[in-house]
């Protein structure tokens, strides 16, 4: 489904500023994987999902996406393929477009002809439904806009429209890291309903060592632009915060995301 092979990022090559991002990284999903990564600070997170997005190129190594090498696609052209949740709650969606022309618009991504924010009676009902799934009273609200809903509300929407067109890579980066502990939980619960109803493969970075346990099939440790542990499906069950904690502690200077101690 998804193979990483090989792929190394550097910044500002060659200047004083050279930033290693990503160090020979190598990963492969198979269809339905749900895997969580957690990391130190820099470890190169956000540059392994913006890697496979596209919004940056690899300088060496591929990414292939249902066994089509992509790595030289730009980010417009692989739109079609990912799904993807930004940790900032405005970044999913349009404010000034209504709930429903942010979900007819999220209908068209990867599509090249049109606005395509115009919503038929059919379209209406079928967002109607995907939205009540969600528990949130807002299939009753299709024409308010969203920039008048709450950070949790407009995450959970995000959720919504980078899932429903069933991606082949659904990509969330720390997508409940800047929201109050209930609503936190409450669209930790709706990805794990989302993703569990299409068996959407999907990569999920968060700092919450809990929540990179309780979601998912796989879990990945990053360090400087390296994977330094995987736990497969069975061992990852068994782990507990403390486990996880363990394997920071045998790198040598590693220190976990501050962030993730305190909501361990
Ligand atoms: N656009 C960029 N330009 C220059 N350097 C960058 C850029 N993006 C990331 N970096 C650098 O690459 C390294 C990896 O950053 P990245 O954001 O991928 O880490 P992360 O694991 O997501 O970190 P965090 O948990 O702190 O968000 C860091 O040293 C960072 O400073």
């Amino acid at each position: 489904m998804l193979k990483i092979d090989n792929i190394s990022k550097t910044f500002f090559a060659g200047t004083v500023n050279e930033r290693k991002a990503l160090s020979e990284v190598s990963l492969e999903l198979n269809a339905g994987d749900f895997v969580t990564v957690i990391g130190s600070n820099g470890a190169g997170k956000s540059t392994l999902l913006n890697t496979i997005s596209g919004k940056l190129g690899v300088d060496t190594g591929t990414i292939s996406i249902d066994g089509r090498n992509v790595s030289r696609l730009k980010d417009y052209a692989r739109a079609a393929y990912i799904g993807r949740v930004f940790q900032d709650p405005m970044a999913g969606t349009a404010p000034t477009l209504s709930i429903e022309q942010n979900l007819a618009l999220a209908l068209r991504r990867g599509k090249s002809r049109g606005l395509g924010r115009g919503v038929t009676r059919a379209r209406r009902e079928q967002f109607a439904e995907e939205l009540l799934a969600l528990e949130l009273g807002l299939e009753k609200r299709l024409k308010a806009k969203v920039g008048l809903l709450s950070g949790g509300q407009r995450q959970a929407l995000s959720l919504l429209m980078a899932s429903f067109t069933q991606p082949r890579i659904l990509l969330l980066d720390e997508h409940t890291a800047a929201l109050d502990p209930q609503r936190a939980e409450l669209v930790t619960t709706l990805t794990k309903n989302v993703v569990e109803k299409d068996r959407l493969t999907t990569l999920m970075v968060t700092h919450n060592m809990e929540q990179a346990l309780r979601l998912g099939n796989r879990l990945i440790m990053m360090h400087e632009g390296r994977i330094i542990f995987e736990a497969a499906e069975e061992q990852k069950r068994s782990m507990t915060v403390p486990d996880l904690l363990a394997e920071f502690a045998k790198i040598k200077g590693a220190t976990l995301d501050d962030r993730a101690l305190l909501a361990s």
